[in-house]
Parts: C-alpha cells; structure tokens; sequence
C-alpha cells in the first residue's frame, strides 16, 4: 500500500506552519487522518500535534552554541538538516509504518534548502524508498505578489524548487484572507497569469534595457510551457481549502487505492435516441 506525504516548502513567513495546522482541521472534519512532521530545527512554536519533531534530533540553538561549531542561525540550520540527511533512521523510526499514511512535512523557510543544497531531494528520493508519494507544496504569501516583478521572484522560487525536485508540485497564495477587495481582485490575473501581459505591466519598475529583455524571456519561458499556477489559500474558507486538498491529492493519487464506489445503475436508453427531439421537449415544458 502506497503512502502519501506533502512537502510544505517556502520562504520564511509564508504560512507552512498554519497550513499544516489548517490542513491536519479540515482533514478532521472530513474525517481523515493527516498527520505533521515538523521538520524545522529552529521552529519555536506551531499549534499542531506532531507525529516527529526534528528538534528531538538536532536543534539550531544546540548547534550555535557549540563553540567548536561557531554558526550563526542561517549556517546552523543548514548544519542541521545535513545532520538530518545523515540520519534518517531517525525520521524511519518516528514515522513507522500505518498503511495508507498521510503526512505532512513541516520545512524550514531558509530558500536555499529548495534552490541548491541536496538535502531536500535525499529527504524525497528516502520518502520514496519507503513507499512514500510525495508532493511538493510551494507556500508564497500573497501579501508579496501583488505587483508583477515581485510575482516573477516568487515564480522563479517556485520554479527552481520544482526543478531540483523532481516531484509532482502544487503553487498556492497563502494568507488570501488578509487582501483587501481591491487587491484580491488585483491578483486573480496572478492566478492564471498571462506572463507577456505582465511583463508590459512591469516595465516601469525594470528601468534596465538588458533586464527587460531577460525578464521578457523568462515570462515567456513560463508562459509558453504553463508550468507554474497558484491556488489561492484563504485559511476561513472551507471550500477554497478543498480544492487545494483535492490538487493535491489528485497529483499523487490519493484515493485511488481507497475502496471503489459502484456507479449508479442509469435507466437503459433506446438505442435510436434522438437528443435534439428529447432537449426540444425539456426547453419546451
Ligand atoms: N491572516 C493570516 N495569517 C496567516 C496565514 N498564514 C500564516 N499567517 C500568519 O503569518 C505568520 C507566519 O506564519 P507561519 O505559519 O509561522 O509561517 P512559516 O512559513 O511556518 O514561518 P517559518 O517557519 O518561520 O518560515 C504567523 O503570524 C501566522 O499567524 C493566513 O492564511 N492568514
Ligand atoms: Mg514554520
């Protein structure tokens, strides 16, 4: 039996912590069970039950203090997550093993864990060893998005998580709630951006003729290929949180293996049907 797990990744404040805390809420009341994994050393507080903490592994302030060491808060946590990636008994032991798991994977916000350092990727190809299918999920405060070369940024963070991954990834818009009307009508064009579009929006902030023109090509990189969307992610909505639960689920495959639902049996049609005459009868009545 396969297990699932999401990936909670993104800069630092964008809300992977409320997410979880939100997800593991609306899986209970969809009577499902969601577990977390706080994979962050330096988390000081999150309100959510912890299936594992990191911290009973390894922690950043233990790091920095050792005079040996000598790390500040950035290069302790990258120390940290090298110590995780060299001991993932650890992570084995704490998980165990429940058919039809579904964990979350509270990361830390420090960029360059999803840019060019390899521990995330061992944490998932290890993830897949174990059975696990694994989805990324990209948290971006949309606080930030709002103006189109801010948008591009959080794109490209996206985008180099997607590359160096390699796994199925879901983009959302965190923190939705806190838009004012006009702003949250300003990014719905975030949400399905028309990246050439925007890059004509952005000119007045890209005053450098050769940055126009590279910025004109990334858009249309992205543009061309489709490749990186947002969800919108408003912690109050209820539903909202069910369509990003379901593009996920969807992207690994949740569910499939679950127990198969009989279609309802429809009445036999003649077979000579006619469904002009049949929609004239309905528009008619
Ligand atoms: N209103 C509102 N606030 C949010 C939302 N998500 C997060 N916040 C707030 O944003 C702040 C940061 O949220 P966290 O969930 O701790 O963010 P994080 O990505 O886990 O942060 P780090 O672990 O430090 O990288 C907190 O004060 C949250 O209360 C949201 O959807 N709506
Ligand atoms: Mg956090």
């Amino acid at each position: 039996m396969p297990r699932y797990a999401q990936l909670v990744m993104g800069p630092a404040g964008s809300g992977k912590s409320t997410y979880c805390s939100t997800m593991v809420q609306h899986s209970e009341t969809l009577n499902r069970s969601v577990q977390v994994v706080n994979l962050d050393p330096a988390a000081e507080h999150f309100d959510y039950p912890v299936m594992a903490d990191i911290r009973e592994l390894i922690q950043v302030d233990d790091v920095m203090e050792d005079d040996s060491l000598r790390f500040g808060p950035n290069g302790g946590l990258v120390f940290c997550m090298e110590y995780f990636a060299n001991n993932f008994d650890w992570l084995e032991e704490s998980l165990g093993h429940v058919e039809d798991d579904y964990i979350l994977f509270d990361c830390p916000g420090q960029i360059e864990l999803y840019t060019h350092l390899p521990v995330m990727k061992q944490l998932v190809e290890q993830l897949q060893q174990w059975e696990f299918r694994v989805c990324g999920v990209f948290l971006v405060d949309s606080q930030f998005m709002v103006e189109s070369f801010k948008f591009i940024s959080g794109v490209m963070a996206a985008l180099s998580a997607m590359v160096s991954l390699e796994i199925p990834q879901v983009n959302i818009m965190t923190k939705m709630d806190l838009l004012s009307p006009k702003a949250k009508k300003e990014i719905e064009k975030y949400l399905d951006p028309d990246m050439y579009s925007m890059m004509e929006d952005g000119s007045n902030t890209i005053r450098s003729k050769k940055f126009k023109k590279l910025t004109k090509a990334i858009c249309g990189l992205i543009d061309d290929y489709s490749i990186v969307r947002f969800l919108p992610f408003d912690r109050t909505d209820e539903e909202g949180i069910n369509i990003v639960l379901q593009h996920i689920d969807f992207s690994i495959q949740y569910g499939e293996d679950l127990e198969f639902k009989e279609p309802k049996e429809v009445e036999e049609q003649p077979a000579n049907l006619n469904y002009d005459e049949i929609f004239q009868d309905k528009v008619n009545s």
